[in-house]
């Protein structure tokens, strides 16, 4: 496995993960998931979105990728991200500042899933990604620094926490498929992934 990558299975319980899928569940009502569509042909993904924090990640047919600090739809500025999931930051990340954007991927049907790629989107390309998985298990696959190349394909479990830092930052990765039906978290299941980025460049501190 890449350098950086570190797996945390089941790092929250049961319990955590119901009382975190509630809290997420209050904020999406305000935060709506949206559909992000390929820049260019506008082709919507397969995966809804939505984001917490004071910059969110979206993309559509004439802007393309990018952060911006509102909701596409509703132009409201993002929910805050929730406190546990700071708490799981501080505690793991190894990262001396806060992240500033919580990425909610909703993988809903059959044909979700997500294509190879690197997050790059974010100036700041020191601070590690943060990752934790709810609801059915996925097939995530991590590769090197090239699309090209031996990948490794790892199952990720409902509470399952994953830090993609150092070179592993750098790595390609994405989402084979999901194993439907695997968890009974999610009422309709599916599978929700949070990943936590931090966007701007680290502060420079002086003396
Ligand atoms: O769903 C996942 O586990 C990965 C999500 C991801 O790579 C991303 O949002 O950039
Ligand atoms: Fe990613």
């Amino acid at each position: 496995m890449i350098p950086g990558f570190k797996y945390f299975p089941e790092y929250l319980n049961k319990d955590e993960q119901k009382s975190l899928l509630e809290k997420l569940r209050n904020k999406i009502q305000q935060n709506p998931l949206f559909e992000p569509q390929m820049p260019s042909t506008g082709k919507p993904f397969s995966v809804k979105m939505t984001n917490f924090g004071s910059l969110g990640w979206v993309s559509d047919k004439n802007q393309g990728y990018r952060y911006q600090a509102t909701h596409p739809s509703t132009k409201s500025p993002w929910l805050p991200i929730p406190d546990i999931l700071l708490k799981l930051w501080n505690d793991l990340a190894d990262y001396p500042e806060e992240p500033e954007c919580c990425l909610l991927n909703y993988y809903h049907n059959e044909k979700s899933k997500m294509g190879l790629h690197r997050d790059e989107d974010e100036e700041d390309q020191i601070a590690p990604v943060f990752s934790l998985s709810l609801g059915d298990t996925a097939m995530f696959k991590i590769g090197g620094l090239t699309r090209k190349g031996p990948s490794n394909f790892i199952k990720l479990a409902s509470g399952d926490v994953v830090i993609l830092g150092g070179k592993a930052r750098k790595a390609y990765h994405g989402v084979d498929r999901i194993l439907h039906g695997s968890s009974q978290l999610l009422k309709h299941g599916g599978r929700i992934n949070l990943t936590m980025r931090r966007v701007t460049p680290p502060k420079i501190h002086t003396l």
